[in-house]
Formats: structure tokens, C-alpha cells, sequence
């Protein structure tokens, strides 16, 4: 069966009650295929969830941005991976480079949180990528592995795992990877899989791509054979004015057949 296609849009610390009702209403009229087709993921902060949750059509799901690395307990400001799945929540991404750069989460701690969190029951967005400085100095692979380890490691059934490729200089930088740079890191990331972990584990796990991703520049991109959908940043906040779409549609739209 072939990987299928993932489009998540990354809210991160973005949003009104106003604007989220926006957003939510403008999903809610666009069209969408069939989930047999696309998954469709978005991830607006904690304190919107319940309310995205309970107002977004069906066919869309949601994410939460983080959490907790074990058991909530004494951790105040924490939410813990049993309270997403409390609330019925079935994603959370973790290991974003955000995280890992402004609160100085390790490789080897977001390994942790994803085997927690798979544990729970979440499915993971675990995100990976090379800062500019490491691009530049030939290491992208390097690190890319190094991250995927540290997430290897620590689980060994992927069945719930996205891998999302997001180069650090591309995120939010409006540069988004050239097709052939994204292709070149998802292929040799599934290599990498395939080596290290299983061929299985490497066919059927979903690699996606972040990093300034647009409506403009997302159909070359979805056209590598590695390339299996994009979790989107500032791109998923916006509303196409002509179609009247959230830009997370006009994203997905091309590679969907009609319509339900
Ligand atoms: O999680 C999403 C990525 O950080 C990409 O963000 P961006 O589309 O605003 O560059």
C-alpha cells in the first residue's frame, strides 16, 4: 500500500479566539478529498485545542505542538501526553527545531518524548533538521541522522511516526528547499531507515517536508517520489482571498481527486 499523502499545518503561537474561529470556519466550508487520500492535521496551541477540536469538520484532525517527555505530575506548565489523549487529541508534534533551539531540547529528550508519547497512544509528528551553519558545512545528513537515531533508539514500531524534514533555514525564512534539495534529504532519510531500522519501516514511513512551503511551490515538491506531504507554518494561518480557501487547501488540492 503506498504512504499516503499528509498535509499538517503548524498553528505554533499564532491566534485570537477571533482569528481561530476564522480559521476554523474557512476549513470548514473548503473542500476536501477523501481521507483515503490526504490526511489533514492541524495544530493550533494548547488552549485552542478543545475548541478546534469540537468545531472542525470530521475529516480533519488535530495536533497538539509539544508534550511532556513522561507521567504529568509536578511539572507546572507542562501538558502531558495523557491529557491530549484524555481530550481526544490523536497527534503531537514533537522535536520542532524551535523547540529544540529555544528551549534546548536534546536529540536524545525528544526520543523520550516520542516513545512516551507513542506509549500513550498519540501518533508523532517528529520533526528533524540541519540549521544553515550545518547545510554549509556538508553536515545535513549527519545531523538528520543523528536526530533520527536518537528517535530510533528509543521506539521500535513506526506505524504512528511522520518523519518531517524541516531545514532550520528554511522555516518562516521564506527560502523554501528547491525540490531536488528536499528529494535529496528524504530519499537519503529513508535510506537511512531502511538501513537502521527496517526496509518495511522505510517503505511505509511517511517523510514530509517544512520549511516556507506556499501554494506555489508545493506541487514541485509533492512530485518527489520522497516527498510525502508538508507540515506547514505561516502558510496555514493564511486565506486565500480569491478562493476564499485556507491556504492548507489550495496546498492539497492539486493531488486530490473530486471532491466529497
Ligand atoms: O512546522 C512548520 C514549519 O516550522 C514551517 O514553518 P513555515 O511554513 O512558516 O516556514
Amino acid at each position: 500500500m503506498g504512504r499516503k499523502f499528509f498535509v499538517g499545518g503548524n498553528w505554533k503561537c499564532n491566534g485570537t479566539v477571533e482569528q481561530v474561529e476564522s480559521i476554523v470556519n474557512t476549513l470548514n466550508a473548503g473542500q476536501i478529498a477523501s481521507t483515503d487520500v490526504v490526511e489533514v492535521v492541524v495544530s493550533p496551541p494548547y488552549v485552542f485545542l478543545p475548541t478546534v477540536k469540537g468545531k472542525l469538520r470530521p475529516e480533519i484532525q488535530v495536533a497538539a505542538q509539544n508534550c511532556w517527555v513522561k507521567k504529568g505530575g509536578a511539572f507546572t506548565g507542562e501538558v502531558s501526553a495523557e491529557m491530549l489523549v484524555n481530550l481526544g487529541v490523536p497527534w503531537v508534534i514533537l522535536g520542532h527545531s524551535e523547540r529544540r533551539s529555544l528551549m534546548g531540547e536534546s536529540s536524545e529528550f525528544v526520543g523520550e518524548k516520542v516513545a512516551y508519547a507513542l506509549a500513550q497512544g498519540l501518533k508523532v509528528i517528529a520533526c528533524v533538521g540541519e540549521t544553515l551553519e550545518q547545510r554549509e558545512a556538508g553536515s545535513t545528513m549527519a545531523v538528520v541522522a543523528e536526530q533520527t537515531k536518537a528517535i530510533a533508539d528509543k521506539i521500535k514500531d513506526w506505524t504512528n511516526v511522520v518523519v518531517a524534514y524541516e531545514p532550520v533555514w528554511a522555516i518562516g525564512t521564506g527560502k523554501v528547499a528547491t525540490p531536488a534539495q528536499a528529494q535529496e534529504v528524504h530519499a537519503n532519510l529513508r535510506d537511512w531507515l531502511k538501513t537502521n531500522v527496517s526496509p518495511e519501516v522505510a517503505e511505509s514511513t511517511r517523510i514530509i517536508y517544512g520549511g516556507s512551503v506556499t501554494g506555489a511551490s508545493c506541487k514541485e515538491l509533492a512530485g518527489q517520489p520522497d516527498v510525502d506531504g508538508f507540515l506547514v507554518g505561516g502558510a496555514s494561518l493564511k486565506v486565500n482571498r480569491e478562493h476564499k480557501q485556507s491556504r492548507v487547501f489550495i496546498i492539497i488540492m492539486p493531488y486530490l481527486p473530486a471532491p466529497i
